[in-house]
Protein backbone atom coordinates (compact mmCIF):
# COMPACT_ATOMS: atom_id res chain seq x y z
CA UNK A 1 0.00 0.00 0.00
CA UNK A 2 1.18 3.62 -0.49
CA UNK A 3 1.95 5.54 1.99
CA UNK A 4 -0.83 8.25 2.88
CA UNK A 5 0.67 11.24 1.86
CA UNK A 6 0.71 10.16 -1.80
CA UNK A 7 -3.29 9.40 -2.08
CA UNK A 8 -4.27 12.96 -1.40
CA UNK A 9 -7.63 11.01 -3.06
CA UNK A 10 -7.74 8.03 -1.32
CA UNK A 11 -6.42 8.25 2.11
CA UNK A 12 -9.37 7.76 4.80
CA UNK A 13 -8.26 10.64 6.65
CA UNK A 14 -7.01 11.06 10.32
CA UNK A 15 -10.03 10.17 12.05
CA UNK A 16 -8.14 7.44 14.56
CA UNK A 17 -10.16 6.90 17.93
CA UNK A 18 -13.18 3.66 16.98
CA UNK A 19 -16.82 5.04 17.58
CA UNK A 20 -18.22 2.27 20.05
CA UNK A 21 -22.12 1.53 21.05
CA UNK A 22 -21.98 -0.84 23.66
CA UNK A 23 -23.99 -4.11 23.20
CA UNK A 24 -24.27 -3.15 19.23
CA UNK A 25 -22.17 -5.33 16.70
CA UNK A 26 -20.63 -4.34 13.72
CA UNK A 27 -23.50 -3.08 11.11
CA UNK A 28 -22.36 -5.57 7.38
CA UNK A 29 -22.18 -3.21 4.74
CA UNK A 30 -22.81 -3.67 1.14
CA UNK A 31 -21.16 -1.58 -1.78
CA UNK A 32 -23.13 -1.37 -4.76
CA UNK A 33 -20.48 0.48 -7.66
CA UNK A 34 -20.64 0.11 -11.89
CA UNK A 35 -20.47 2.65 -14.31
CA UNK A 36 -23.39 5.22 -14.71
CA UNK A 37 -26.60 3.36 -15.63
CA UNK A 38 -25.53 0.00 -15.30
CA UNK A 39 -28.41 -1.24 -12.62
CA UNK A 40 -27.18 -0.36 -9.41
CA UNK A 41 -30.40 1.13 -8.64
CA UNK A 42 -32.75 -1.83 -10.25
CA UNK A 43 -30.33 -3.87 -7.81
CA UNK A 44 -31.16 -1.84 -4.54
CA UNK A 45 -34.56 -1.62 -4.92
CA UNK A 46 -34.64 -5.24 -5.86
CA UNK A 47 -32.56 -5.77 -2.35
CA UNK A 48 -34.99 -3.57 -0.65
CA UNK A 49 -37.99 -5.05 -1.80
CA UNK A 50 -36.56 -8.53 -1.08
CA UNK A 51 -37.69 -11.03 1.74
CA UNK A 52 -34.78 -10.75 3.99
CA UNK A 53 -36.15 -8.96 7.15
CA UNK A 54 -33.49 -6.78 7.99
CA UNK A 55 -33.94 -2.67 8.51
CA UNK A 56 -32.09 -1.75 6.04
CA UNK A 57 -30.33 1.94 6.05
CA UNK A 58 -29.88 3.36 2.43
CA UNK A 59 -27.18 5.57 1.45
CA UNK A 60 -27.57 7.32 -2.25
CA UNK A 61 -25.05 8.75 -4.24
CA UNK A 62 -25.44 11.24 -6.98
CA UNK A 63 -22.92 13.06 -9.25
CA UNK A 64 -24.76 15.97 -9.49
CA UNK A 65 -26.81 18.95 -7.31
CA UNK A 66 -30.20 17.16 -7.66
CA UNK A 67 -30.21 13.85 -6.75
CA UNK A 68 -32.61 11.83 -8.61
CA UNK A 69 -31.69 8.28 -7.15
CA UNK A 70 -33.08 9.31 -3.99
CA UNK A 71 -36.39 9.61 -5.52
CA UNK A 72 -36.16 6.06 -7.28
CA UNK A 73 -35.62 3.69 -4.33
CA UNK A 74 -38.39 2.46 -3.34
CA UNK A 75 -39.96 2.82 0.11
CA UNK A 76 -37.42 3.59 2.66
CA UNK A 77 -37.83 7.24 3.10
CA UNK A 78 -37.03 7.22 6.50
CA UNK A 79 -33.47 5.46 6.47
CA UNK A 80 -32.17 7.29 2.58
CA UNK A 81 -29.69 9.55 3.01
CA UNK A 82 -29.11 11.54 -0.05
CA UNK A 83 -25.72 12.35 -0.47
CA UNK A 84 -25.39 15.18 -3.49
CA UNK A 85 -23.26 17.28 -5.54
CA UNK A 86 -20.55 15.42 -5.57
CA UNK A 87 -18.67 11.89 -5.59
CA UNK A 88 -18.44 9.91 -2.16
CA UNK A 89 -15.11 8.81 -3.48
CA UNK A 90 -13.44 12.29 -3.01
CA UNK A 91 -15.80 15.86 -3.08
CA UNK A 92 -17.79 15.05 -0.47
CA UNK A 93 -16.18 11.96 1.29
CA UNK A 94 -16.96 13.76 4.24
CA UNK A 95 -20.87 14.51 4.16
CA UNK A 96 -20.39 9.87 3.65
CA UNK A 97 -18.07 9.91 6.84
CA UNK A 98 -21.01 12.11 8.70
CA UNK A 99 -24.37 10.04 7.34
CA UNK A 100 -22.73 6.90 8.23
CA UNK A 101 -22.42 7.79 11.59
CA UNK A 102 -25.40 9.30 11.79
CA UNK A 103 -27.21 6.22 10.67
CA UNK A 104 -25.39 3.39 12.65
CA UNK A 105 -25.71 5.80 15.76
CA UNK A 106 -28.97 6.37 15.64
CA UNK A 107 -31.14 4.96 18.85
CA UNK A 108 -33.80 2.78 15.89
CA UNK A 109 -31.21 0.22 15.35
CA UNK A 110 -30.10 -0.54 11.96
CA UNK A 111 -29.24 -4.43 10.92
CA UNK A 112 -27.69 -3.35 7.52
CA UNK A 113 -26.16 -0.55 5.37
CA UNK A 114 -26.31 -0.35 1.67
CA UNK A 115 -24.53 2.47 -0.26
CA UNK A 116 -25.32 2.82 -3.83
CA UNK A 117 -22.15 5.29 -4.76
CA UNK A 118 -22.40 7.41 -7.87
CA UNK A 119 -21.67 5.43 -11.50
CA UNK A 120 -18.51 8.03 -11.78
CA UNK A 121 -17.30 6.80 -8.10
CA UNK A 122 -13.50 5.53 -8.13
CA UNK A 123 -14.25 2.65 -5.54
CA UNK A 124 -10.89 2.83 -3.65
CA UNK A 125 -11.61 5.94 -2.10
CA UNK A 126 -15.05 4.68 -0.62
CA UNK A 127 -13.44 1.69 0.74
CA UNK A 128 -11.01 3.27 2.52
CA UNK A 129 -13.79 5.35 4.32
CA UNK A 130 -14.95 1.91 5.61
CA UNK A 131 -11.93 0.61 6.71
CA UNK A 132 -11.14 3.70 8.68
CA UNK A 133 -10.19 2.54 12.36
CA UNK A 134 -13.03 4.80 13.44
CA UNK A 135 -15.39 2.48 12.24
CA UNK A 136 -13.88 -1.07 13.40
CA UNK A 137 -16.62 -1.46 15.72
CA UNK A 138 -19.36 0.45 14.08
CA UNK A 139 -19.09 -1.44 10.83
CA UNK A 140 -17.53 -4.51 8.62
CA UNK A 141 -17.39 -4.02 5.00
CA UNK A 142 -19.20 -7.17 3.96
CA UNK A 143 -18.88 -7.11 0.56
CA UNK A 144 -18.63 -4.79 -3.34
CA UNK A 145 -21.15 -5.72 -5.58
CA UNK A 146 -20.53 -4.36 -9.17
CA UNK A 147 -22.99 -3.83 -11.33
CA UNK A 148 -21.59 -4.18 -15.15
CA UNK A 149 -24.38 -2.78 -18.09
CA UNK A 150 -23.48 -5.60 -20.40
CA UNK A 151 -24.66 -3.81 -23.76
CA UNK A 152 -22.89 -0.73 -22.95
CA UNK A 153 -19.50 -1.61 -21.24
CA UNK A 154 -17.55 -0.91 -23.99
CA UNK A 155 -19.58 2.10 -25.41
CA UNK A 156 -16.92 5.02 -25.83
CA UNK A 157 -13.84 2.35 -25.38
CA UNK A 158 -11.78 5.05 -27.22
CA UNK A 159 -11.57 7.25 -24.21
CA UNK A 160 -9.41 5.27 -22.13
CA UNK A 161 -9.91 7.23 -18.77
CA UNK A 162 -13.54 6.34 -19.27
CA UNK A 163 -12.58 2.42 -19.41
CA UNK A 164 -9.73 2.75 -16.73
CA UNK A 165 -12.27 4.38 -14.02
CA UNK A 166 -14.75 0.86 -15.57
CA UNK A 167 -12.26 -1.59 -15.28
CA UNK A 168 -11.07 0.32 -11.59
CA UNK A 169 -15.24 -0.44 -10.56
CA UNK A 170 -14.94 -4.10 -11.41
CA UNK A 171 -11.34 -4.62 -9.87
CA UNK A 172 -12.40 -3.76 -6.72
CA UNK A 173 -14.90 -5.47 -6.36
CA UNK A 174 -15.62 -9.13 -4.95
CA UNK A 175 -18.52 -9.97 -7.49
CA UNK A 176 -19.43 -8.67 -10.75
CA UNK A 177 -23.57 -8.65 -11.93
CA UNK A 178 -23.26 -8.45 -15.27
CA UNK A 179 -26.32 -7.34 -15.96
CA UNK A 180 -28.56 -6.42 -19.14
CA UNK A 181 -27.77 -9.74 -20.99
CA UNK A 182 -31.40 -9.20 -22.37
CA UNK A 183 -29.85 -6.97 -24.55
CA UNK A 184 -26.84 -8.88 -26.02
CA UNK A 185 -26.07 -12.13 -27.20
CA UNK A 186 -24.31 -14.92 -25.99
CA UNK A 187 -20.74 -13.99 -27.88
CA UNK A 188 -21.12 -10.58 -27.07
CA UNK A 189 -21.35 -12.45 -23.18
CA UNK A 190 -17.91 -14.16 -23.51
CA UNK A 191 -16.21 -11.25 -24.95
CA UNK A 192 -16.65 -8.90 -21.90
CA UNK A 193 -16.01 -11.79 -19.46
CA UNK A 194 -12.86 -12.49 -21.30
CA UNK A 195 -11.91 -8.68 -21.55
CA UNK A 196 -12.55 -8.60 -17.65
CA UNK A 197 -10.42 -12.35 -17.32
CA UNK A 198 -7.47 -10.54 -19.49
CA UNK A 199 -7.13 -7.65 -17.29
CA UNK A 200 -8.18 -9.29 -13.46
CA UNK A 201 -7.90 -12.20 -11.72
CA UNK A 202 -10.03 -14.20 -9.81
CA UNK A 203 -13.47 -12.22 -9.79
CA UNK A 204 -16.43 -13.84 -10.12
CA UNK A 205 -18.91 -13.24 -12.96
CA UNK A 206 -22.66 -13.72 -12.41
CA UNK A 207 -24.88 -12.93 -15.19
CA UNK A 208 -28.55 -10.88 -14.92
CA UNK A 209 -31.23 -9.59 -16.51
CA UNK A 210 -32.91 -6.63 -14.39
CA UNK A 211 -30.36 -7.88 -11.48
CA UNK A 212 -32.79 -10.74 -10.74
CA UNK A 213 -30.31 -12.87 -8.89
CA UNK A 214 -30.72 -14.31 -5.31
CA UNK A 215 -30.02 -11.95 -2.57
CA UNK A 216 -28.18 -15.10 -1.03
CA UNK A 217 -25.75 -13.99 -3.04
CA UNK A 218 -25.69 -10.16 -2.10
CA UNK A 219 -26.74 -9.75 2.02
CA UNK A 220 -24.34 -11.26 4.59
CA UNK A 221 -21.69 -13.03 2.37
CA UNK A 222 -18.97 -11.66 4.09
CA UNK A 223 -16.72 -11.62 0.78
CA UNK A 224 -14.72 -8.85 1.66
CA UNK A 225 -11.15 -9.49 1.41
CA UNK A 226 -8.71 -7.11 2.32
CA UNK A 227 -5.73 -9.51 0.32
CA UNK A 228 -7.73 -8.74 -2.57
CA UNK A 229 -8.26 -4.85 -1.86
CA UNK A 230 -4.30 -4.62 -1.39
CA UNK A 231 -3.48 -6.97 -4.52
CA UNK A 232 -5.94 -4.52 -6.30
CA UNK A 233 -4.01 -1.45 -4.95
CA UNK A 234 -0.81 -2.82 -6.57
CA UNK A 235 -2.42 -4.14 -9.91
CA UNK A 236 -0.24 -2.44 -12.84
CA UNK A 237 -4.20 -2.64 -14.79
CA UNK A 238 -5.55 -0.53 -11.85
CA UNK A 239 -3.27 1.96 -11.05
CA UNK A 240 -3.07 4.89 -13.36
CA UNK A 241 -3.42 8.55 -13.33
CA UNK A 242 -6.94 8.80 -11.67
CA UNK A 243 -9.07 11.80 -11.63
CA UNK A 244 -11.57 13.31 -9.52
CA UNK A 245 -15.06 12.65 -11.23
CA UNK A 246 -15.37 16.56 -11.74
CA UNK A 247 -12.28 16.50 -13.92
CA UNK A 248 -14.09 13.75 -16.15
CA UNK A 249 -17.38 14.57 -16.10
CA UNK A 250 -19.84 17.32 -15.99
CA UNK A 251 -23.34 17.19 -15.49
CA UNK A 252 -26.21 19.50 -16.52
CA UNK A 253 -29.53 20.26 -14.49
CA UNK A 254 -33.14 20.95 -15.91
CA UNK A 255 -35.72 21.85 -13.85
CA UNK A 256 -39.38 23.29 -14.89
CA UNK A 257 -42.88 23.71 -13.67
CA UNK A 258 -44.05 23.32 -17.06
CA UNK A 259 -45.71 20.32 -18.24
CA UNK A 260 -43.85 18.12 -21.06
CA UNK A 261 -45.37 16.47 -23.94
CA UNK A 262 -44.33 12.85 -23.68
CA UNK A 263 -44.20 11.69 -27.15
CA UNK A 264 -41.69 14.92 -27.85
CA UNK A 265 -39.83 14.02 -25.48
CA UNK A 266 -39.56 10.11 -25.54
CA UNK A 267 -38.83 10.93 -29.38
CA UNK A 268 -36.07 13.58 -28.87
CA UNK A 269 -33.84 11.44 -26.25
CA UNK A 270 -34.58 8.36 -28.32
CA UNK A 271 -32.96 10.02 -31.58
CA UNK A 272 -31.40 13.82 -30.89
CA UNK A 273 -29.49 13.43 -27.46
CA UNK A 274 -26.14 13.95 -28.19
CA UNK A 275 -23.95 11.12 -27.99
CA UNK A 276 -21.54 12.38 -25.67
CA UNK A 277 -24.37 12.44 -22.95
CA UNK A 278 -23.76 8.93 -21.03
CA UNK A 279 -26.32 9.07 -18.31
CA UNK A 280 -29.74 10.97 -18.17
CA UNK A 281 -32.36 10.59 -15.91
CA UNK A 282 -35.11 12.61 -13.87
CA UNK A 283 -38.23 12.82 -12.47
CA UNK A 284 -41.13 14.38 -15.10
CA UNK A 285 -44.12 16.37 -14.98
CA UNK A 286 -46.34 15.36 -17.77
CA UNK A 287 -48.82 16.82 -20.15
CA UNK A 288 -50.89 13.69 -20.71
CA UNK A 289 -50.97 12.17 -17.15
CA UNK A 290 -50.54 15.77 -15.32
CA UNK A 291 -51.29 13.75 -11.64
CA UNK A 292 -48.66 10.97 -12.23
CA UNK A 293 -45.16 11.27 -11.65
CA UNK A 294 -42.58 10.00 -14.18
CA UNK A 295 -39.49 8.47 -14.33
CA UNK A 296 -37.42 9.43 -17.21
CA UNK A 297 -34.19 7.18 -17.83
CA UNK A 298 -31.66 7.16 -20.89
CA UNK A 299 -28.64 5.32 -20.83
CA UNK A 300 -26.89 6.80 -24.11
CA UNK A 301 -30.06 6.50 -26.04
CA UNK A 302 -31.64 3.95 -24.80
CA UNK A 303 -35.04 4.95 -23.25
CA UNK A 304 -37.95 4.67 -20.60
CA UNK A 305 -40.11 6.78 -19.55
CA UNK A 306 -42.23 5.02 -16.77
CA UNK A 307 -45.00 5.67 -14.58
CA UNK A 308 -44.45 6.16 -11.04
CA UNK A 309 -47.09 7.55 -8.03
CA UNK A 310 -48.97 10.76 -7.73
CA UNK A 311 -47.93 14.30 -7.36
CA UNK A 312 -49.94 14.27 -4.23
CA UNK A 313 -49.97 17.12 -1.82
CA UNK A 314 -46.44 18.09 -3.88
CA UNK A 315 -46.65 20.81 -6.66
CA UNK A 316 -45.57 18.95 -9.96
CA UNK A 317 -41.88 19.90 -11.23
CA UNK A 318 -39.90 18.51 -13.42
CA UNK A 319 -36.13 17.62 -12.52
CA UNK A 320 -33.86 16.15 -14.63
CA UNK A 321 -29.63 15.83 -15.06
CA UNK A 322 -27.66 14.65 -17.45
CA UNK A 323 -24.00 13.37 -16.83
CA UNK A 324 -21.42 13.11 -20.02
CA UNK A 325 -18.25 14.98 -21.43
CA UNK A 326 -17.80 17.66 -23.58
CA UNK A 327 -21.40 18.60 -25.02
CA UNK A 328 -23.04 22.14 -24.99
CA UNK A 329 -25.12 22.74 -21.65
CA UNK A 330 -27.26 25.64 -24.17
CA UNK A 331 -28.04 23.07 -26.81
CA UNK A 332 -29.21 20.37 -24.28
CA UNK A 333 -31.54 23.16 -22.49
CA UNK A 334 -32.63 24.19 -25.93
CA UNK A 335 -33.07 20.27 -26.66
CA UNK A 336 -35.39 19.86 -23.67
CA UNK A 337 -37.18 23.17 -23.73
CA UNK A 338 -38.51 22.01 -27.15
CA UNK A 339 -40.75 19.44 -25.34
CA UNK A 340 -42.79 21.39 -23.02
CA UNK A 341 -46.68 20.73 -24.05
CA UNK A 342 -47.40 24.31 -24.76
CA UNK A 343 -44.54 24.29 -27.67
CA UNK A 344 -45.54 24.52 -31.11
CA UNK A 345 -42.17 24.79 -33.12
CA UNK A 346 -40.46 21.37 -32.36
CA UNK A 347 -37.54 20.26 -34.62
CA UNK A 348 -37.48 17.06 -34.07
CA UNK A 349 -37.35 15.20 -37.30
N1 LIG B 1 -33.10 -3.88 -20.78
C1 LIG B 1 -32.65 -3.80 -19.53
N2 LIG B 1 -32.69 -2.63 -18.88
C2 LIG B 1 -32.24 -2.60 -17.61
C3 LIG B 1 -31.71 -3.74 -16.95
N3 LIG B 1 -31.34 -3.39 -15.71
C4 LIG B 1 -31.62 -2.07 -15.58
N4 LIG B 1 -32.15 -1.59 -16.73
C5 LIG B 1 -32.54 -0.20 -17.04
O1 LIG B 1 -31.34 0.58 -17.13
C6 LIG B 1 -31.59 1.91 -16.70
C7 LIG B 1 -30.60 2.32 -15.64
O2 LIG B 1 -30.82 1.53 -14.50
P1 LIG B 1 -30.45 2.05 -13.04
O3 LIG B 1 -30.71 0.93 -12.09
O4 LIG B 1 -31.08 3.35 -12.76
O5 LIG B 1 -28.87 2.26 -13.23
P2 LIG B 1 -27.86 2.91 -12.19
O6 LIG B 1 -26.61 2.11 -12.27
O7 LIG B 1 -28.47 3.04 -10.86
O8 LIG B 1 -27.64 4.34 -12.83
P3 LIG B 1 -26.83 5.59 -12.18
O9 LIG B 1 -27.14 5.60 -10.72
O10 LIG B 1 -27.33 6.77 -12.90
O11 LIG B 1 -25.40 5.32 -12.43
C8 LIG B 1 -33.04 1.94 -16.24
O12 LIG B 1 -33.83 2.40 -17.29
C9 LIG B 1 -33.34 0.47 -15.94
O13 LIG B 1 -34.72 0.13 -16.06
C10 LIG B 1 -31.68 -4.98 -17.67
O14 LIG B 1 -31.20 -6.01 -17.21
N5 LIG B 1 -32.14 -4.95 -18.94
Amino acid sequence: MKPEDERPILAPGPRLTPIEIPGRDPVPVTLLTGFLGAGKTTLLNRILNGEHGLRVGVLVNDFGSINIDAELVEGVEENTINLTNGCVCCEIRDDLVNSLEQLLTRDDVIDYVILEASGVAEPEGIVMTFLNARYEKLLRLDSITCVVDAEAIFTHAENEELTALKLRQIGFADMVLLNKVDLVGPTHLEVIEDWIGQHLQRIRIVQAQRCDVPLEILLAVGRFDPAHLEAQQQNPELVGDQQTASQLFSTWNYESDQPFSIEKLETMVRRQLPASIYRCKGIVYCAEAPEQRHALQAVGRRTELTPLDDWGTRPPRTRIVAIGTGFDPGELTELFDNCLAETTSNPIN
